[in-house]
Order: C-alpha cells, then structure tokens, then sequence
C-alpha cells in the first residue's frame, strides 16, 4: 500500500481562520492533506479557504455536500473551482442527473479539476434512521445502490462508511474512490458517528483515503495525534506501509 500519511484527510471543522491555520500547520506532513467543509466555509467562504490551504497549501478536500437541481450544482462546482479542490463532495441522493451534471462542470477544469464524491449514507445515520425518512432497506444495501448509480452517472468516487468498503469495492471496481469517514482509533471518543472502524481495519478493508477529524483535531496535541494514527496504521501492515 502507499504510505499511510498521504491517505488521510484531517477534517478541520472550526469557524476560525486561525484555528484552521494552526490545526493544519500542526498536522502538515503527517497527512496528506486537509478537509474543509460546511462550518469553515460558510463562516469564512473562499478567502478563508484560500488563508488554509493558500496556492503551495496541502491538497484540499473541500466538502460542502451540494444538493439540489442539476443546474445549480452545477454552477456551485464551477464557483468552487478556482479554489483548486483535489475533491468535492456532492449528494448521491440528488440523482444521476445531479451527479452527472456535478461531472461535467468538473471536467470544465480539464487536468486540475476536481474528483467529484458522491456521499451515499451519512456514516452518523443507522438502519434506524433511514427507517424515519423512509428508507426501510438494510444501510449496506442502500450504500450500494447509491455507490452504483454514483458510477453510472460519471463521478470519480463515493464517500461511505468503513462498515460498506468492501461491498462498495467488490461492485464498483478497484479505481473507484472509497473516501471514508467515520474513522475513530481504538482510544479516541465515537463522538455522533455510528457506523466506525479504526484507521488500520478501513484500510485494509480497501479504503482509498481516511477522513478523520476529531480524533485529531481535539486532541490537545493534534501533530501527536496524527503521528500515533500514522504509527498505529504502519504497525498493523508492517513494512507493506
Ligand atoms: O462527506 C464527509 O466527509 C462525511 C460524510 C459522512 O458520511 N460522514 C462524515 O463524518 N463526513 C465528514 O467527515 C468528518 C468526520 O469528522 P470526525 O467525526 O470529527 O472524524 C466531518 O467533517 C464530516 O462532515
């Protein structure tokens, strides 16, 4: 496997453009690169964006989850890119024509566009919860499903749940993007998400890329928190890592 670092995204989720700056220069070469997402960006937009991750930055996830009718997704894709995202994420619950619409305004950036994610079944929702929105299927089931429409309709990859990685790879084709939060190690707090795994068991369940958060950005030493994530991930797979 590629080194381990360079498959996690520290989800720095604060209002605050220091904050941000800080976590991300503390966890700097111990990922491989830095998630922004809904609580960042609607408090300090762009710019904020920019004041992170700058132009010689880390590669940024930028994850703001559009959903809504194929033209306005569209559109929210092609203002997004001049921020340069290596990913965005867009809701598989939008439908194809969403999905493919969010491909093609992609594909606008030609060589540096970003990889467009599909988010299937939000890893804080259990069968429980798809039950009250009306959803009465097993939640691995509807991760597949979303995750093939997802590939029909021309996206780069999904997000889902450490639990759903290999079914979601078995289906869709090792070049597929499996993107994956709900990453808690052994020691950190579950905090709202349900559906979990270690760093170690998503990848060797097939995960291309970690997303984890709070395990490393509430920590009172974030860079130890990375390094010990990145140690434990190399001592499951030994040299291979
Ligand atoms: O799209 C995402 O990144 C995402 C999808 C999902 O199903 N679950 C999920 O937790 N996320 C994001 O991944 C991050 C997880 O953060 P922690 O729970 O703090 O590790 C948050 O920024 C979420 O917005």
């Amino acid at each position: 496997m590629t080194a381990p670092a360079s498959r996690i995204y520290c989800s720095v989720d604060t209002t605050e453009i220091d904050a941000a700056r800080r976590i991300a220069g503390q966890v700097a070469g111990t990922v491989g690169g830095i998630k922004l997402g809904l609580e960042f960006f609607i408090a300090q937009g762009p710019a904020g964006i920019r004041a992170v991750v700058g132009e010689d930055g880390p590669p940024l996830f930028l994850d703001l989850k559009l959903h809504d009718i194929p033209n306005t997704v569209a559109g929210g894709v092609r203002a997004a890119l001049p921020l340069k995202p290596a990913f965005m994420t867009i809701h598989s619950a939008g439908g194809p024509a969403m999905m493919r619409a969010a491909a093609d305004a992609a594909a606008s950036a030609g060589a540096d566009r970003p990889k467009i994610l599909a988010v299937t079944v939000l890893t804080s929702l259990d069968e429980g919860d798809l039950g009250a929105v009306g959803q009465s299927v097993p939640v691995a089931e509807q991760v597949v499903r979303l995750a093939k429409l997802a590939k029909a309709s021309g996206v780069d990859g999904v997000v889902c749940s450490p639990a759903e990685v290999a079914l979601v790879r078995a289906a869709c084709g090792p070049d597929f993007i499996l993107m994956v939060p709900g990453i808690r190690p052994a020691w950190a707090a579950t905090n709202d998400q349900k559906r979990i795994m270690t760093p170690a068991e998503a990848l060797a369940a097939g995960a291309d890329h970690l997303v984890i958060g709070r395990p490393i950005t509430a920590d009172p030493d974030p860079a130890a928190a990375a390094r010990r994530i990145v140690a434990e991930i190399h001592d499951h797979f030994g040299e291979t890592a």
